[in-house]
């Protein structure tokens, strides 16, 4: 990270395969701060994300996130920048066949957890910080859809992130509960993590007002106001 900054993106061009999908692109996100990122189908939300995330490349221009240069990011480095991020999509991709703390050791083990006392304090904080403790040996199944998203963010929280990603995280949840669910991504912004949400929920964004920038016409588009 270079000072409060997350993710520096500056004269970016973005490509599926051979189709530039957003040029020049500009975005600057630091510590703490709460984006939403709309934009219609096609438009390019999903392509700006991965380039975030290391899954598409950054071939012009300059790009950054969490201190990782994205112009020159080796495979071998994509798993250690995708610990600095958390990355919240819409389904929900629990290990069906787990308990809510097994889902999140699954993935303490991956990124090189090994101290037992360690994994089961930083489980049982993940939990506190979401409002689950209490459903710590729950299987998914007996877990409200709300909830689930709740765990999701608590996994994407194990490693410290420098940002949350979320890819409509919102979309199979009821107003109430989105509600509940975006109250606590900016609580988690407000602790210091950045946080960028795509979504199509416009009801939503009027409730909770910040930074919105659009992909339009190729473009990414900052300080846009919805009616
Ligand atoms: N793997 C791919 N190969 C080729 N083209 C792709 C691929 N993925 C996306 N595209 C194209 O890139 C453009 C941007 O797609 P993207 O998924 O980024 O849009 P989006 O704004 O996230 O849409 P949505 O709101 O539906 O998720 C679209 O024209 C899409 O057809």
């Amino acid at each position: 990270m270079i000072g409060n900054s997350v993710i520096k993106l500056d004269g970016i061009d973005i490509f599926q395969q051979k189709h530039l999908v957003l040029s020049d692109v500009n975005l600057h996100i630091d510590k703490g701060d709460f984006v939403w990122l709309i934009g219609q189908t096609g438009s390019g939300k999903s392509s700006l994300l991965k380039v975030i995330y290391g899954d598409l490349p950054v071939k012009t221009g300059e790009g950054h996130a969490c201190g990782y240069d994205l112009t020159k990011l080796p495979d071998r480095e994509i798993p250690f920048l995708r610990r600095k991020l958390g990355i919240v999509f819409q389904d929900f991709q629990l290990l069906t066949d787990r308990t809510v703390a097994q889902n999140l050791q699954f993935v303490m083990k991956a990124t090189g957890w090994v101290d037992k006392k360690l994994i089961d304090e930083r489980t049982r904080d993940v939990l506190e910080k979401v409002g689950l403790r209490s459903k710590i040996n729950k299987m998914p199944h007996e877990l409200s859809g709300g909830e689930q998203q709740r765990v999701v963010i608590a996994r994407a929280l194990l490693n410290d992130p420098e940002i949350i990603l979320a890819d409509e995280p919102t979309g199979n949840l009821d107003p109430e509960t989105s509600e509940d669910l975006i109250m606590l991504l900016k609580q988690i912004s407000q602790s210091g993590t950045a946080v960028l949400v795509a979504t199509h929920d416009y009801h939503i964004i009027r409730q909770f007002p910040s930074r919105i920038i659009k992909c339009e016409n190729g473009k990414v588009l900052e300080d846009v106001h919805i009616g």
